[in-house]
């Protein structure tokens, strides 16, 4: 059985990694994820230049009853040398994944261009939709920002590059991100990122269940499928077929991937779940992943990709 994925130049032998930011802050979670036989790579936790705390804890709550998450982590990171310097000595067969996210635009392209100029050869994910750090906006819903940092993004940088987007929710608004992304020459867009700034609540104590930001956080997890089905599809349908889309968001079950690769993903992120269960996730995803392509006689993911059927 064929479940493998191809971005760019880059074949997945697995089409399951971590969601940046779950599992990937360290070396040591990073090595543990690549060494996952059932992942296909690695993301990094979205580097900002500098090494960073994030925002005070508690910052992440498992909802009850498995619905998902809500976190406010507020881009805690070692900083982008200490990833760089990870990556570049890596010895791993498995293609990785560079995330980004500068606090303003020059940082990002501060970053971009030293991955530019280094002996990276693996992905670069500019993570243009991150909903807790206070006071920052999440650019991609700035259809005119988004346009501006990738043209001057795309006016040096030459490796596979990715943007990590925000859900949308308008079908206008799948029109219009679709329209500035197919103006650049992206390998891949990674879609959903965290729902932005919902809000739980604990029932014994009547008070919110993360401190930052007065408990507004972003969701994951169960909660968030129907949402990240529906942008994985949206942007099939609307993105050249040279951008390639990683489906983020949702994933509990074998079944959450295969829906994820019939709206059109070439390769599928777990976050909340990873959280949960840590990396024996991905076999169990894997397994039950063919067995719901057994079911119907299929012998590879080609044969559902993007073959979501509606109803005439
Ligand atoms: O892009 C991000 N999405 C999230 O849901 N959380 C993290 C964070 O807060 O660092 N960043």
């Amino acid at each position: 059985m064929d479940l493998t994925g191809q971005i760019a130049n880059f074949h997945f032998n697995h089409i399951l990694l971590n969601a940046a930011g779950v599992k990937c802050q360290t070396t040591a979670e990073l090595d543990q994820v690549l060494a996952s036989p059932y992942s296909g790579s690695v993301v990094t936790k979205s580097a900002t230049p500098m090494t960073r705390p994030g925002n005070p804890s508690p910052r992440y709550y498992q909802l009850p009853e498995e619905l998902g998450s809500v976190n406010s982590m507020g881009l805690p990171n070692e900083g982008f040398a200490y990833y760089l310097d990870y990556v570049l000595n890596k010895k791993t067969d498995k293609p990785v994944f560079f995330s980004v996210a500068g606090l303003t635009k020059d940082d990002n392209l501060a970053m971009l261009m030293e991955l530019e100029q280094s002996n990276f050869n693996g992905l670069v994910e500019l993570n243009l939709s991150c909903p807790n750090v206070p006071g920052k906006p999440q650019t991609a819903y700035d259809f005119e920002a988004t346009r501006a940092i990738l043209t001057e993004v795309f006016s040096f940088f030459t490796k596979p590059l990715g943007v990590k987007l925000p859900p949308y929710f308008d079908m206008v608004h799948f029109d219009m991100i679709a329209a500035v992304l197919n103006d650049f020459p992206l390998a891949f867009v990674n879609t959903i990122n965290s729902i932005g700034n919902g809000l739980a609540i604990d029932p014994h104590t009547d008070t919110v269940v993360i401190k930052p930001k007065g408990g507004f956080g972003g969701l994951g997890g169960s909660l968030v499928k129907a949402t990240a089905l529906a942008n994985v599809r949206a942007l099939r349908e609307r993105l050249n077929e040279s951008i390639k889309i990683i489906g983020t968001g949702g994933v509990t079950s074998g079944r959450d991937v295969y829906d994820l690769v019939l709206c059109g993903a070439d390769l599928v992120e777990v976050g909340t779940q990873l959280m949960v269960e840590d990396t024996p996730v991905f076999e169990r995803l894997e397994g039950e992943l063919a067995n719901e392509l057994d079911k119907k006689d299929y012998q590879s993911l080609a044969e559902i990709r993007g073959k979501l059927q509606i109803i005439s």
